[in-house]
């Protein structure tokens, strides 16, 4: 049987044809709730398998007092609401919505976040996404993540089932996470697994654009629309057109640029510099490694633009969250590098390994590739046996009264130190650290660490 989804809406025309919409698509729709106690009636009559609750509501109670409620009663729901305020939307929030729907939404976002809604709710209420007994065998199925994301840890599995959800639909998806932990790998996997891989992956990193090209870059230009265009240029959204484009450090957009995007998720339409709105196929796919609800706080991310975004969030695992990957993941880089280390390492000896997993690996994965490639250059296998220093101050086995962000901050100045404060090339910081150039950069300036003057 369909399942039946309670609107609880005092406009009448919003009600209406979302109940329209609904009965259309199957599902059992009972009489609209004009407010807070109509929704409370109807809950309390009937099994409703979720709710579509709009926040400003006729009488003196919103949506928020309603779901609590419905947080009671373990009914899941979706918020509908128009521009509401920071204050609002913060409140909104911590009653763990399924998502929030901003006015006006288009017929397809509604359904395909019913859908999401009602399939997250399946899984936590059945317990497939509780934690596995360890002594279960942690197998992947080939066929399930086919391409090249390494780990059977639990933290890594949750993840590959919110890639699966996410190929299915083409909703719009935030992925977040640290630097180095495979957001890029994530968006690759999601567009490989969906019904657009036969069509471009277009990838953006928005921290590596000056402010003042990256319009041009993002939505094209005609030819002559500014000084220095001298011949036509088709925007990476274009390119993307049918296919994915992944938007890196979207933290990073400056805010008139964040307009334009938001109309492309809104309308999928793209105005090129100087030139006519075009309609547009594009699927998004946006990172960021910064807490973008800070970023809102200090007016620097647009609210409307966050909702539209963070419908569908992935959140990858830093690498101390699941060492248990660590085995695998040496044994995956050793088989990568081993033709180009030119020698016959095929494993790390077990004291190399106690080593690695007493690590806190602050630049993830991308850190650890780099160290096991590096480890690989002075020795001579079969095992590796001899590994480079490894920076222990970073480790949260430090100091304990020192927070991430001061732990973080230690360990970039001091890898800055030993190599001279060059940032970018081979065994510059951001390759020590196994960072990207401009990250490093970014996080240089957001942590306010300043070269010594001597050097
Ligand atoms: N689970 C994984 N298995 C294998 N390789 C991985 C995994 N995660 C990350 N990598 C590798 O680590 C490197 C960094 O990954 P990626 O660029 O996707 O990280 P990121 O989170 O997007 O980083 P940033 O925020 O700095 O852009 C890449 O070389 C990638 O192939």
């Amino acid at each position: 049987m369909k399942p039946k989804i309670l609107i609880v809406e005092d406009q009448f025309i919003e009600a209406h044809s979302l109940e329209r919409t609904l009965l259309k698509s199957g599902y059992i729709v009972p009489p609209v709730a004009r407010s807070v106690q109509e929704g409370l009636r109807s809950i309390a009559d009937q099994h409703i398998d979720l709710v579509l609750l709009d926040i400003i509501l006729k009488g003196d109670q919103t949506g928020i007092d309603l779901a609590r409620e419905l947080n009671k009663r373990n009914i899941p729901f979706i918020y509908l609401s128009a521009n509401s305020n920071r204050k609002t939307f913060e409140e909104a929030k911590v009653t763990e919505p399924y998502g929030f729907l901003v006015k006006p939404f288009r017929e397809k976002d509604v359904l395909v976040m019913i859908d999401i809604a009602l399939y997250r709710d399946k899984q936590k209420k059945s317990g497939i996404l509780k934690e596995p007994s360890p002594k279960k065998a942690l197998t992947k199925a080939e066929d399930e993540i086919p391409n090249s994301i390494i780990g059977n840890s639990w933290a890594m599995r949750e993840m590959y089932e919110q890639i699966r959800i996410a190929a299915r639909s083409n909703i719009a998806v935030l992925i977040l996470g640290e630097s180095g932990t495979g957001k890029e790998l994530v968006a690759k996997e999601i567009h490989a697994l969906s019904a657009r891989n036969n069509s471009p992956f277009v990838v953006v990193n928005c921290s590596a654009l000056p402010a003042n090209l990256i319009e041009p870059e993002l939505f094209g230009h005609e030819k002559g629309a500014f000084t220095g265009a001298l011949t036509k240029r088709i925007g990476k959204f274009e390119q993307a057109n049918d296919g994915t484009i992944f938007l890196d450090e979207i933290g990073e957009l400056p805010a008139d640029d964040q307009i334009k995007f938001l109309r492309v998720l809104q309308e999928k339409e793209i105005e090129p510099v100087g030139g006519k709105t075009k309609k547009i196929n594009v699927r998004v796919i946006a990172a960021t490694n910064r807490n973008l609800e800070q970023e809102l706080a200090n007016g620097k991310f647009r609210l409307d633009l966050y909702y539209r975004l963070n419908v569908f969030p992935i959140k990858t695992p830093p690498l101390r969250e699941r060492k248990e990957d660590i085995p695998m993941l040496a044994r995956h880089f050793i088989s990568k590098y081993a033709e180009e280390a030119g020698n016959a390492i095929t494993d790390v000896s077990e004291h190399v390994l106690s080593e690695l997993l007493n690590y806190e690996w602050p630049g993830n994965i991308r850190e650890f590739e780099n160290f096991i490639f590096r480890s690989m250059l002075i020795n001579d296998g079969p095992l590796i046996t001899k590994i480079p220093p490894l920076l222990k101050a970073s480790a949260t086995t430090g100091r304990p009264d020192k927070t991430r962000i001061e732990n973080e901050r230690t360990h970039i100045q001091r890898v800055l130190l030993e190599c001279g404060w060059r940032v970018s090339g081979k065994g510059g910081a951001a390759d020590i650290l196994g960072m990207n150039a401009s990250t490093l950069n970014s996080r240089i300036r957001k942590l306010g660490i300043s070269r010594p003057h001597k050097l």
